[in-house]
This record gives C-alpha cells, structure tokens and sequence, in this order.
C-alpha cells in the first residue's frame, strides 16, 4: 500500500485498499488506507450470504457490539462497521506484525521473558475486559495479533459474551482450550463465569513455552485429560513458570489464581521489571 504498487487499486468508499492480509471462512482481511486522514487499518470484509448460511449473523453483531466498546492497548480496536447488499465490512486496527501463531510456529516456542511479557499483558487485557463482565470464550494464539510494537493485541470477539452466562451454540473449534466447566457441565444448565478465561490463560503460557497445547491428544482423549487437568509439564519449563500454570489449569474454576495474582506471581514479577512494565508489559 504505501511502498509497493497495488495491482489495481479499487476503493471501498473512502478507502484506499491493499495486500490482502488473510482469508478466512466467511471473507477476507485487507490491509487499507482511510482516504481523508490517511490512516492505516485492516478491513475485515464479510459476505452477508455466507454469514447467513453459516448462522453466524448473531456472532458478529456481538462482535461488533462488544468490541467497539473496548478501549486497552492490548485489545484490537475496532473503529467501526458499514455494510452495503453483499457485504458488511469491519474498520479494525492493524496489527503491524501480524498473527502471533505463526510467530509461536516460527519458533517453534518462545523465550520464558516474551512468554511473561505477554502474559502480563493478556492478564491486563482481560482484567479490563472481565470489569466489564465480558468473558472472551476463545482464548487461543489464532486470536492474538501482535503490534507494530511487539505488544500483543486480543481480537476476535466472536464467542465473547457478558457472564454470567449459558452456552448454546455449538462450539465448533478446537477442544484444547475448553475448560472442563464447558466440556463436563458439573452445575445444572452448565452456566460459567469469567473463570473460563483464566483456564485458557493457562492453557495459552504453557502453550508459549512447550510449542503445544496441554492437553493436545485425539478429541476423546483430549476431552477426558481436560475434567481431569492431566497434563504433565516438561522439565526445561521453570519450576516459577511451571508453578504459575499449575495454578490456572485448576479443575475447580473458584481455585484459579486470580488475574491480580497473575500479575504478581514471581515468575511475571521476574521478566517484566517495573521500568519495563510502562514501556512494554503493559504499554501498546
Ligand atoms: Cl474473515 C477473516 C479473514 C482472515 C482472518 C485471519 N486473519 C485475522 C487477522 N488479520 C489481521 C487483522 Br484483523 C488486523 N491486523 C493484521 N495485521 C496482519 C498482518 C500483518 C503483517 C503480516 C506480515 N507478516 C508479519 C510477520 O512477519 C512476516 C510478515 C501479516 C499479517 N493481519 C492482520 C489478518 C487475517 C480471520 C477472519
């Protein structure tokens, strides 16, 4: 868009579009260039005949809803939404270095101080959102940006929703983040709170720092290893890292450590020095 030439340079009203950024199954994401200010965004265009055939149309308007109310540095911005017949189209932030799982794939698995910086700031992103009684339900680095900066940016508020709350749709990703309230409902009429969110934290750092998912196996064993919290934690993982893990990957919800805890268990406190926690842990 600014250094290299567009093929064909086609605008969407009052923006300038450019490479494509990544597809997905109900549209594409294109990096875009605001006509009058000039600024920089992502546009993540949707066509209205998919999300209609893959029931999704409840999905995104909470999407949007909740997303643009949110205001934090390591939250994706949503700026707004248009639509026309065919397509709806979402005015996101860019994320300069793009999807952190191709990040965590390219290396295979992160340093203990990048695995706590960006601990530090998911616990900051969702102390914010659970103040809000928004429960972000997806957890995962598929829905994790990274800025231009190197901070981390939650996105995709598609699952999100105000707890307390009951699950209806049928989840349809992967299981290796589901906490075992969503998979064994032990409560009558399965309901659950912002507790699910900090299973998935938990899932998330040792994810960072093994290369895989805990409880990754075949779905039935997967879901079996998940009621249980059967997961064993290799021994080049800290005994600090290992400890704050063990703490969220707790069976029973009200057990967890709480997000306050998170950001002062030692082994965040260690790698994200005060001086740095103004400049990069919690700072976009
Ligand atoms: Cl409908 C739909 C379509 C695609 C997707 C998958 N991605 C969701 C996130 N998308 C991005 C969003 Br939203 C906001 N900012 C972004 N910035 C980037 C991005 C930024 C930079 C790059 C280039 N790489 C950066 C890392 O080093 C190698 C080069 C690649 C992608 N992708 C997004 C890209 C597409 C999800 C839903």
């Amino acid at each position: 868009l600014i250094e290299q030439p567009v093929a064909k340079t086609f605008h969407l009203g009052m923006f300038d579009i450019g490479k494509p950024l990544g597809k997905g199954k109900f549209g594409r994401v294109y990096l875009a260039r605001e006509r009058e200010q000039g600024f920089v965004c992502a546009l993540k265009v949707l066509y209205k005949k998919e999300l209609l055939q893959g029931r999704v149309e409840k999905q995104l308007r909470r999407e949007t809803e909740i997303q643009s109310n949110l205001r934090h540095p390591n939250i994706l911005n949503l700026y707004g939404y248009f639509h026309d017949s065919k397509r709806v189209v979402l005015i996101l932030e860019y994320a300069g270095q793009g999807e952190l799982y191709r990040h965590l794939r390219k290396e295979n698995r992160f340093s203990e101080s990048k695995a706590a910086k960006y601990t530090a700031q998911m616990a900051s992103a969702l102390r914010y959102l659970h103040r809000k009684h928004v429960i972000h339900r997806d957890i995962k680095p598929e829905n994790i940006l990274v800025g231009t900066y190197g901070n981390i940016k939650l996105s995709d508020f598609g699952w999100s929703v105000h707890a307390p709350s009951q699950r209806r749709t049928t989840y349809c990703g992967t299981l290796d983040y589901l906490p075992p309230e969503m998979i064994v409902p032990r409560t009558p009429g399965n309901s659950y709170d912002e507790k699910v969110d900090l299973w998935a934290l938990g899932v998330l750092i040792y994810e960072f720092l093994v290369g895989e998912a805990p409880f990754e196996d075949t779905p039935v064993a997967t879901t079996r290893r998940i009621a249980r919290g059967d997961m064993n934690i290799p021994s080049f993982v800290s005994a600090e890292a290992a400890d704050l893990i063990k703490k969220l990957l707790v069976v029973d919800p009200q057990k967890r450590l709480s997000l306050d805890e998170v950001e002062q268990h030692p082994w965040v406190v260690k790698h994200c020095r005060k001086s740095e926690i103004i400049s990069t842990c919690k700072k976009s």
